[in-house]
């Protein structure tokens, strides 16, 4: 049933064990954890995985649903927790449990992919499950409520940034669940939110590293223009260095009559007549173009 990248099954973990580092705030209403699974809508053949089980209060009833769960678990101690849960479980043979890190390890292949997330890992875990592959269902995954809101802010809302843009070019995303903090013990200091990632299949046709080192740029100065943040020397060296990176990354070879990206992105402006916008005005078709 487990091991350690490592794969290695409602216990009564004392406080002490919680480790602040690992966000481990456990939820503690059941009709929360009923919400999630029936969001998550689990079809009896599907291999779900989940990030993040601890003492498995998810994992009981995702096991109910699902034909396979596949638990990746960062704390040793709350494997442990996990497994004495399961011992005798009736449906202890369908859950597999990975001790380790959820951003290093390569996830398994899912259908679903659910989890109450430490918030410390929000950025690189929905990296990750944007570029994986074979593309999946989607992911139910609960954030902090302003990283969610972030996740799904539109143009001209202050959330709206790098983020946004990446996630709603690579899925639909949705706001399912508003979580008050009372509902998890210990009480995170903040309010949750639960969302549904749907990625977009087929993927858009982009190079996402290169593309995200764009964005990045693009909302490097949230109220300068385009025009105004790519005349600047530093950004458009960032540019070349990322594209450098990217293509020796990926062995590509850079064509001897390629633009520069100075070239490239300063044609764009004006193609576009982009260069007087701002990005936090522009939605995803327009980086696009
Ligand atoms: C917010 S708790 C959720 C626990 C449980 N799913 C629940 O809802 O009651 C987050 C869990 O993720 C684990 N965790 C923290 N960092 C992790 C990582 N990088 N990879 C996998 N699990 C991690 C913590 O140890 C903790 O068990």
């Amino acid at each position: 049933m487990s091991r350690t990248h490592k794969r290695t099954s409602q216990t009564g973990m004392g406080a002490s064990l919680m480790k602040k580092h690992f966000g481990q705030h456990l939820l503690r209403n059941p009709l929360v954890v009923k919400s999630i699974v029936e969001k998550a809508k689990i079809k009896p053949t599907d291999i779900v995985l989940e990030i993040g089980p601890g003492t498995g209060n998810l994992t009981v009833k995702l096991l109910e649903k699902a034909k396979r769960v596949i638990a990746i678990e960062f704390d040793p101690r709350m494997v442990v927790e996990l497994q004495k849960r399961m011992q005798g479980h009736q449906y202890a043979k369908k859950l597999e449990i990975i001790q380790g890190d959820a951003i290093k390890i390569d996830f398994p292949f899912f259908n679903v992919c659910v989890a109450n997330l430490p918030y410390n890992i929000s950025s690189p875990f929905v990296f990750k499950l944007l570029t994986h592959e074979p593309i999946f269902r989607h992911a139910v995954v609960m954030f902090q409520r302003e990283f969610a809101m972030r996740l799904i802010a539109r143009p001209e809302n202050n959330l709206y940034c790098r983020l946004s843009v990446n996630t709603q070019l690579l899925s639909e995303v949705k706001h399912l669940l508003k979580v008050a903090k009372n509902n998890f013990k210990p009480p995170p200091k903040v309010d949750s939110s639960v969302v549904m990632i749907k990625p977009r299949n087929p993927r858009p046709e982009i190079q996402f590293t290169e593309w995200d080192g764009f964005i990045r740029l693009c909302f490097l100065r949230k109220n300068k223009t385009l025009g105004a943040i790519f005349k600047q020397k530093k950004v458009l060296l960032m540019l070349e260095e990322n594209y450098k990176t990217y293509t020796a990354l990926k062995n590509i070879k850079i064509p001897k009559n390629r633009k520069t990206m100075k070239e490239m992105v300063l044609d764009v402006l004006k193609k576009t007549k982009y260069s007087d916008k701002r990005a936090r005005t522009l939605d995803i078709d327009d980086f696009l173009l």
